[in-house]
């Protein structure tokens, strides 16, 4: 497994590896767990060649979030990768990344209207330009990303289509299904940030949120069945929620009402010093 930490050994490394077969990209911030090796695990069944970058992208904090406290852990990290037959970790530092005098952004908006979009302004921002660098510098084949992020899975395939990129192309932009702990929580670097006793509390969202689909998918109203959901959520120990939408899972309209068309409950609420999202299917009664 090689490591690179600089462009011209990234162009070498990728050149190489383009040679002898295709190559799936896994873009993280680091600090991986299960969720991360099962986007390794669903590339190498796609690609012949496996690259994961790490990279804790300031541009997609704002101030006062957990830029200088988010987990970095490269060795453990690298360590694990390897193991899971990983060919390339591309670990840029931030001046590799953002040169003095960098000044690009890529903006998308409609999907990254509300939502995350909206209690984190400008992150979607920094996570589409950062995205259209890592595809430009590793020209993958395919990129995976987790749907825990259902929205920045929007923003960037909504990117690709939008710019026409080939490397990888919108509809080779993957989403694998959220990997969860035992008790439903989704596991999250950020998971970190929890005492015990907020982690057992962290269990409330999934659960929360389950009753709640369980509720609207039995014909109940949306509003109440979201009203509940956040007194649940309030009663498990978070201290806020940030949102809690039903959208169409697609587009990301938002919906005060059932739809026809496949529905996505979106969810994110403080605990602790933890920020954690969630999101899960409604499906459609109507
Ligand atoms: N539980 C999970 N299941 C599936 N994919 C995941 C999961 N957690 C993260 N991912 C995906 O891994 C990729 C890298 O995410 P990232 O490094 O930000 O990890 P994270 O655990 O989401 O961290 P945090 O939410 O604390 O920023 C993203 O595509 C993300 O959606
Ligand atoms: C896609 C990503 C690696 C961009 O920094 C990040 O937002 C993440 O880890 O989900
Ligand atoms: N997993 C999304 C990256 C972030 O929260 O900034």
């Amino acid at each position: 497994m090689q490591i690179v930490h600089s462009l011209d050994p990234l162009r070498s490394a990728v050149a190489q590896l383009r040679q002898s077969g295709t190559l799936a990209l896994v873009p993280t911030m680091g600090a991986l767990h299960e969720g991360h090796l099962t986007l390794v695990r669903e590339a190498k069944k796609r690609a012949e060649h496996v690259a994961v970058s790490i990279f804790v992208n300031p541009l997609q904090f704002g101030a006062g979030e957990d830029l200088d406290a988010y987990p970095r852990q490269l060795e453990r990290d690298c360590a694990m990768l390897e193991k899971e037959g990983v060919a390339l970790v591309w670990a840029p530092t931030v001046d590799v990344m953002y040169p003095q005098g960098f000044a690009t952004n890529i903006s998308v908006s409609g999907v990254s209207e509300g939502l995350c979009g909206g209690s984190r302004p400008g992150h979607f921002d920094g996570v589409a330009t950062v995205v259209c660098k890592l595809f430009h510098q590793v020209l993958p084949d395919m990129a995976l990303f987790g749907e825990k992020d259902w929205q920045q899975l929007a923003v960037i395939r909504r990117t690709a289509r939008d710019l026409d990129l080939t490397r990888p192309h919108a509809d080779n932009i993957l989403g694998v299904p959220t990997v969860r702990e035992a008790d439903g929580l989704a596991m999250s670097s950020r998971n970190a940030y929890l005492t015990a006793e907020q982690r057992l509390q962290a269990a409330g969202l999934p659960a929360a949120m389950k009753k709640a689909i369980a509720t609207i998918e039995a014909g109940s109203s949306v509003a109440d069945a979201l009203a509940t959901l956040q007194s649940d959520l309030l009663a498990s120990g978070f201290l806020s929620i940030d949102y809690a939408e039903l959208r169409d899972a697609d587009n990301l309209i938002p919906l005060d009402s059932h739809s026809p068309r496949p529905m996505r409950l979106l969810v994110a609420a403080r605990i602790g010093k933890a920020r954690l999202i969630d999101n899960m299917a409604v499906t459609p009664t109507v």
